[in-house]
């Protein structure tokens, strides 16, 4: 699946939010979306899932005009990870995950074994088959995160877009999830804070600031010390990895430059 975004606009109270972006994601990339607090990274990705309505601009799936798509239609085809865990209550993490089958369904149509067995599997590749019975309200903050994914596996969707999906995960889970995304080839579109992190999984990244595209490309160009010192005002020494063969960034703090700690 393709996604092209062309020139959204989007704006608050008059406040001008996105202005003007256009990026594209092919079928089987890991793009990134990079940007400092506040740069429009999830304002843009509401834009594209429906939350938001750009005031001008368009959201192309394989051509198609995602607003005049049906939600249903949308939702077969995008999966969404945001950093905000639903709250719900009295469902069970196998329950959160077969929602993902929602939009395969009609109306209160059951579900099937092939959906159950969707759902195992999902759950089995994040690694939380053990807790399916567990209430997900009771569960941790990276574990809920590891059950959306599994429910946007279930779902089977073309199109994942992850907002910060790896921001409660310990070390071990943030390599599982992207190694699985990587892995699986869907097309996807990740707003990611970890730069080393987007290097190493993204084949190519978009950098936002002040609701604008300043940079896009692949990661080994993007990644420069002056684009971030401009992007992010941290100093920085970036070299080719021997063992991954990608962007290393070492973070140089201003407290070096003053020459440590008192
Ligand atoms: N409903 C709203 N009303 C007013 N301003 C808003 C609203 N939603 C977002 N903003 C502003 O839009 C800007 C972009 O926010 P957004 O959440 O998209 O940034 P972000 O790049 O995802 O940031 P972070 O890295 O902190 O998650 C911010 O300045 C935010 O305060």
């Amino acid at each position: 699946m393709n996604i092209e975004v062309e020139c959204v606009t989007f704006s608050i109270h008059d406040k001008r939010l996105i202005d003007g972006i256009c990026l594209q994601v092919k079928a089987g990339e890991l793009v990134g979306l990079i940007g400092p607090n506040g740069s429009g990274k999830s304002t843009l990705l509401k834009n594209m899932y429906r939350v938001l309505k750009p005031d001008s601009g368009l959201v192309t799936l394989d051509g198609q005009d995602m607003l005049r798509m049906k939600y249903k239609e949308t939702a077969r085809q995008m999966a969404v990870v945001s950093q905000d865990a639903p709250q719900t209550f009295d469902f069970s993490v196998r329950d959160i995950v077969l929602m993902g089958r929602h939009p395969h369904k009609k109306l209160l149509e059951a579900d099937t074994v092939v959906d159950h067995e969707l759902v195992e599997q999902a759950l089995e590749r994040v690694g939380m088959d053990a807790q399916a019975d567990q209430d997900f309200a009771t569960l941790s903050g990276g574990e809920k995160q590891r059950v959306l994914i599994a429910r946007a596996l279930a779902g089977q969707a073309k199109f994942l877009v992850l907002d910060e999906p790896t921001n409660h995960l310990d070390i071990r889970y943030q390599l599982q999830i992207l190694d699985l995304v990587k892995t699986l080839r869907i097309t996807t579109l990740a707003a990611l804070h970890d730069l080393n992190l987007a290097a190493f999984y993204c084949d190519r990244m978009y950098v936002l600031k002040e609701g604008k595209v300043v940079a896009s490309g692949i990661t080994e160009d993007v990644l420069q010390p002056d684009l971030l010192w401009s992007v992010f005002g941290v100093e920085t020494e970036i070299c080719i990895h021997p063992k991954t063969g990608k962007p290393n960034i070492t973070f140089l703090p201003d407290s070096l430059r003053r020459g440590g700690y008192p």
